[in-house]
């Protein structure tokens, strides 16, 4: 398994609770003074985990420009799985709740995505193994620790898949502002994939034709679309509540 490194005490943090097998070494800046690194520093002392000290500039090149906060952490980087993966996934989710990404190319929205879908309790995000971001150290760190968490499948053929989800009687949405139809008035509780678009484009045409019903955001003001990652927010967290009314 290859190695990266995540930066930032919430980020840390948050893989140390919910992946510590995950961590290899910290980097902590010796300048540095602050209760909540300092609080991190100590859940790392106490698993065992090596610490090396070294100086803000050491970490301030390393890091290439990211928010370090003060603290980095050399980890052992999940992989983006294989889409054989897939139905070994499926099978083990009760209700599963996919999110598809058609196209998401900024590192800071696959994170933000990774990291609501893991707050929402979805099943995996799917993304096209072309043309989407990669799972590198900035989506890492935006994705707070969901990155090594949130199971991420690369598809060859993103229009196959939505077509093999729905054999398996999983209800395709997806999310386009100019459609009539309002998100808050479908039906989300049953098995479901919530489908997103690019940033700049939106939905590919085939990918579109492979929905089993496209959805709306309203909006209120003059803007005509929302960020994707907001948007994904809007969406998982309106599945999160129908669910728990059923
Ligand atoms: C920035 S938007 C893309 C806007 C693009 N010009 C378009 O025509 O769709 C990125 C993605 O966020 C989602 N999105 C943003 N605003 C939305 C809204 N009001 N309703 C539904 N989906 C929305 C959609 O998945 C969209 O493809």
């Amino acid at each position: 398994m290859s190695q990266d490194w995540i930066f930032g005490i919430h980020a840390i943090d948050g893989a140390i609770r919910r992946q510590p097998e995950s961590l290899v070494k910290l980097w902590v800046a010796r300048e540095r003074q602050d209760q909540r690194l300092a609080e991190v520093i100590a859940d790392a002392q106490a698993m065992g985990l090596a610490i090396e000290w070294v100086s803000k500039k050491t970490l301030d090149d390393k890091s290439k420009g990211a928010v370090h906060q003060g603290v980095m952490a050399q980890i052992k980087a999940a992989k983006a799985l294989n889409e054989n993966k897939l139905d070994e996934i499926l099978e083990k989710a009760q209700q599963p709740l996919l999110l598809v990404l058609d196209g998401v190319t900024d590192p800071h929205n696959l994170g933000a995505c990774l990291r609501t879908a893991d707050a929402a309790g979805a099943t995996a995000v799917i993304v096209p193994k072309n043309n989407s971001a990669s799972l590198n150290a900035t989506v890492r760190k935006v994705a707070c620790g969901a990155a090594e968490t949130m199971p991420l499948v690369e598809v060859t053929n993103l229009a196959r898949t939505l077509r093999a989800l729905k054999d398996k009687g999983i209800w395709v949405v997806g999310t386009a502002g100019e459609t009539d139809k309002e998100l808050f008035g479908v039906q989300l509780t049953g098995p479901l994939a919530i489908v997103m678009g690019a940033e700049g484009k939106g939905l590919r045409r085939l990918t579109r034709e492979h929905c089993d019903e496209l959805v709306a955001i309203p909006m209120a003001g003059l803007v005509s679309s929302l960020n994707v990652s907001v948007a994904t927010g809007v969406c998982l967290f309106e599945v999160v509540r129908q669910r728990q009314k059923v």
